[in-house]
């Protein structure tokens, strides 16, 4: 059998000078997200009510509010984890579904096993596993993608490591670099910055302006305020319902932080 080739994703400039990730045969338009009237129940709970933004690629999106505000619960019903109760949520004009490619997950730190038993090459070669055939063999193209991601993420000499024997921000690392290994295209962050320590932090900043600069769209639930307008260029403010969605140079005011967190 004969494996076709695919075409491989990558950075793409338009005409107005913004940069899509992405593969050729995309649109032209820009790659957007659209959250529409959306609303969350855990059964009879409501979680999260009548949410609408939309955002697209190159972009950078803070999921900011008090514990309990439904942050998790929008990053999980955008990954497709969680059933909508109302609304739309459209990936380039489509629904957007668990199984897209695109789109990467990377759950709160307390959510994961750090004790499973992989090692960080394992990891970032799951990251394949949305893309394999269904022989599930992996083509040297595979190969080249992982190295390509551990490479970036810094991670080469600690491929061989077991994830349970690396540090905050090396773990975290480790699953971004499985995240560009599946070459996704819209990542959703849940705390990625929480128990890392400010250098650590610090090399996360720089990667996300990499990632963004590249075309990817990246949201993020965040807690340290004070670190807000560095990282992130929008910001979506929440209590449940939705206080405010805009540029974080336009809604991240005082107003609407209390508004949200009523000190
Ligand atoms: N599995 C679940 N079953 C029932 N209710 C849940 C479940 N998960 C979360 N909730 C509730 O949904 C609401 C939103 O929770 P969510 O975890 O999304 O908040 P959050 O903003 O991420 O909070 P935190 O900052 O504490 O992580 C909360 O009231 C929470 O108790």
């Amino acid at each position: 059998m004969t494996k076709i080739s695919q075409p491989q994703p990558q950075p793409h400039v338009h005409a107005d000078g913004h940069v899509c990730w992405g593969h050729s045969t995309h649109s032209h338009a820009h790659h957007q997200l659209q959250v529409q009237n959306l609303s969350v129940n855990y059964r009879e709970i409501r979680a999260l009510e009548n949410i609408s933004f939309s955002t697209e690629c190159s972009r950078s999106l803070a999921l900011i509010g008090p514990n309990g505000a439904g942050k998790s619960t929008l990053l999980k019903a955008l990954a497709g984890l969680l059933p909508t109760a109302k609304g739309r949520i459209n990936w380039r004009g489509k629904p957007l579904t668990r199984s897209s490619h695109e789109l990467a997950y990377l759950p709160q730190r307390g959510d994961i096993d750090w004790n499973f038993p992989i090692t960080v090459r394992g990891l970032v070669e799951m990251g394949r596993y949305p893309n394999l055939g269904w022989w599930k063999k992996y083509s040297k193209h595979d190969v080249e993608i992982v190295e390509r991601a551990l490479a970036s993420m810094n991670l080469l000499d600690l491929q061989e490591r077991q994830i349970s024997a690396l540090s905050g921000g090396q773990q975290q690392r480790a699953f971004i670099a499985r995240a560009l290994a599946q070459e996704a295209h819209v990542l959703l962050l849940d705390e990625p910055f929480t128990g890392l320590d400010k250098p650590a932090q610090e090399t996360l900043t720089q990667l996300f302006r990499e990632l963004t600069s590249e075309g990817r769209l990246l949201i993020a639930s965040h807690h340290d305020l004070q670190t807000v307008p560095a990282i992130f260029d929008e910001v979506l403010l929440l209590k449940r319902h939705q206080i405010t969605f805009g540029p974080t140079k336009e809604v991240f005011t005082p107003e609407n932080i209390e508004a949200s967190y009523q000190f």
